[in-house]
């Protein structure tokens, strides 16, 4: 579903990101974890077609990214580390807006339904976005992505600053997306939750993926210990 193929990014004499070569098929959720700079959003935003590869490509279903930025959209839900959105609309009309903007005509209940299943509490439907918190709003991010039938999903440190309950909900509506066959690629600090969420994880550092590992076969003190040996 989410295919590098040694794919680079350079700035200058730096290099971002060298050569990862990675597969993340259907249902699959893969945590990304790494230091500041390591490389993590460099990987994302490539495969968002944000930035262009100095080497290397990004494909999403088989499809290039960087030679049809457009068509790979269609496919693609992004949730950033702080979900913005518009303030002054309610949860439920950013939600139409941008489902209706991603070609979906949706009736006001199954727009509800989308925000339900997102975790999100009925009484802050018809609130504005300006007031909600951090996890709510990312909630509607999501909302948005399952509203678009986004086939790939990626999220930028998604646990970054949520409260244990919010981080665990979120958890769980991954896993449930997981199940209905979205790919999921995460960049994340988050060790405990990226051992608690992920199929697999995947450590970089300097630019370089530097191990895979399934998240059945090792513990989440076994994945500290090797994260920190590591990077
Ligand atoms: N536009 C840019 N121009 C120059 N260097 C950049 C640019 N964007 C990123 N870099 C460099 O690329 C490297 C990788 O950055 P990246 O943002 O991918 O790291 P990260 O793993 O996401 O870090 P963090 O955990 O802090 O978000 C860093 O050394 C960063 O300084």
């Amino acid at each position: 579903m989410l295919e590098a193929r040694e794919l680079t990014k350079r700035y200058g004499s730096h290099t971002a990101l060298n050569k990862l070569n990675l597969c993340i098929g259907a249902g699959e959720i893969f945590a990304l974890l790494g230091q500041n700079g390591a490389g993590k959003t460099t990987t994302i935003n490539l495969f968002l077609g944000f930035i262009e590869p100095s080497g290397g490509a990004a494909f999403i279903k088989g499809i290039s990214v960087a030679e049809h930025a457009q068509e790979i959209k269609k496919y693609l839900a992004y949730i950033p580390e702080t979900v913005m959105l518009y303030p002054n609309l309610t949860g439920l009309e950013n939600l139409a807006y941008f489902s209706s903007l991603a070609g979906f005509d949706y009736s006001a209940g199954e727009l509800r339904r989308f925000l339900s299943t997102s975790g999100l509490q009925a009484q802050a439907f018809d609130q504005r976005l300006g007031g909600y918190s951090k996890g709510m709003r990312q909630k509607v991010g999501i909302a948005i992505a399952v509203a678009k039938e986004a086939k790939v999903l990626l999220l930028d440190e998604p646990t970054s600053g949520l409260d244990p309950k919010a981080s665990n909900e979120f958890s769980q509506i991954m896993q449930a997306l997981s199940a209905k066959g979205t790919a999921i690629l995460m960049a994340t600090h988050d060790i405990f939750r990226a051992k608690e969420v992920a199929t697999r994880i995947g450590i970089m550092k300097e630019g370089v993926l530097q191990a895979v590992i399934k998240a059945d076969d090792i513990s989440a003190n076994e994945l500290e210990s090797f994260y920190l040996r590591t990077v």
